[in-house]
């Protein structure tokens, strides 16, 4: 397979990372991309964001959207309670094989299902093909022009959202999802807070959105 920066990541970590400790693993990923070649993980900035959030959230069953490598993957695998899991949904082959490998080293490959394709395919099958009633917590880190039409599909499509359901999105700055930010601020059954931080490896400025969901409203009541 031909040499690529995400092959190059993962050998790095196969060489250098604690094979079974989630935590070496995502320190030797930042280790790599802060040192050697930056790569679009969250990053350990941002990243203690999404422990604290996953971690007060305490949920069941996940979704992120976009694996890429696995570093998030491996990074909430390694906060979950016994018997919850992880889909994250991915579309690009060559990501897939490298997160599946970080995964499988990582030790977390039981907590953690690697669903193949785009995310406007997947999220519809998640009920009757994946068994998800709804989701306690979803990450959105993929395609940012993907956010907004996902999270309509998740919630008004597929209900796959409940009161106290957590949506955490990361670049909501830099590169930005201004769409998504739009609606989520501007829909009353989400309540939002934003988290200042700054690009991974990088001084730029970003920040992560945390919305949850408030329940329908009345009208769906009736
Ligand atoms: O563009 C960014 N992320 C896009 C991620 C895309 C990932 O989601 C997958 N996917 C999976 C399913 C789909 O349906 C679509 C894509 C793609 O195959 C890729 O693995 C980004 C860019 C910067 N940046 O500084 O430029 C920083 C970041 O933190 C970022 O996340
Ligand atoms: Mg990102």
């Amino acid at each position: 397979m031909a040499e690529n920066k995400e092959k190059r990541i993962l050998n790095f970590v196969l060489q250098n990372a604690v094979r079974g400790d989630p935590q070496s693993v995502v320190d030797t990923i930042d280790t790599y991309c802060s040192q050697k070649e930056w790569a679009m993980n969250v990053g350990d900035e941002k990243g203690l964001i999404l422990d604290k959030i996953v971690e007060e959230t305490k949920p069941s069953v996940l979704l992120e959207l976009g694996t890429y490598c696995g570093y998030s993957a491996v990074r909430i695998a390694g906060l979950l309670k016994p018997g919850a899991r992880l889909l994250t949904i991915e579309f690009n082959p060559d990501f897939v094989a490298i997160a599946k490998q970080m995964i499988e080293f990582a030790g977390v490959q039981d907590k953690v299902k690697i669903l193949e394709g785009p995310s406007e395919t997947i999220i519809p099958q998640l009920k009757k093909k994946h068994e998800v009633d709804t989701l306690d917590f979803v990450f959105l880190d993929h395609w940012k022009d993907r956010y907004l039409p996902d999270t309509v599909l998740l919630l008004v499509m597929c209900g796959m959202q409940r009161k106290g359901s957590v949506l955490l999105a990361d670049n909501v700055i830099c590169p930005g999802a201004p769409e998504f930010i739009k609606y989520i601020r501007n829909n009353n059954h989400f309540k939002c807070t934003n988290f200042p931080s700054h690009l991974e490896y990088m001084k730029a400025k970003d920040a992560m959105e945390k919305a949850v969901f408030l329940g329908p409203g009345l009208e769906s009541m009736c």
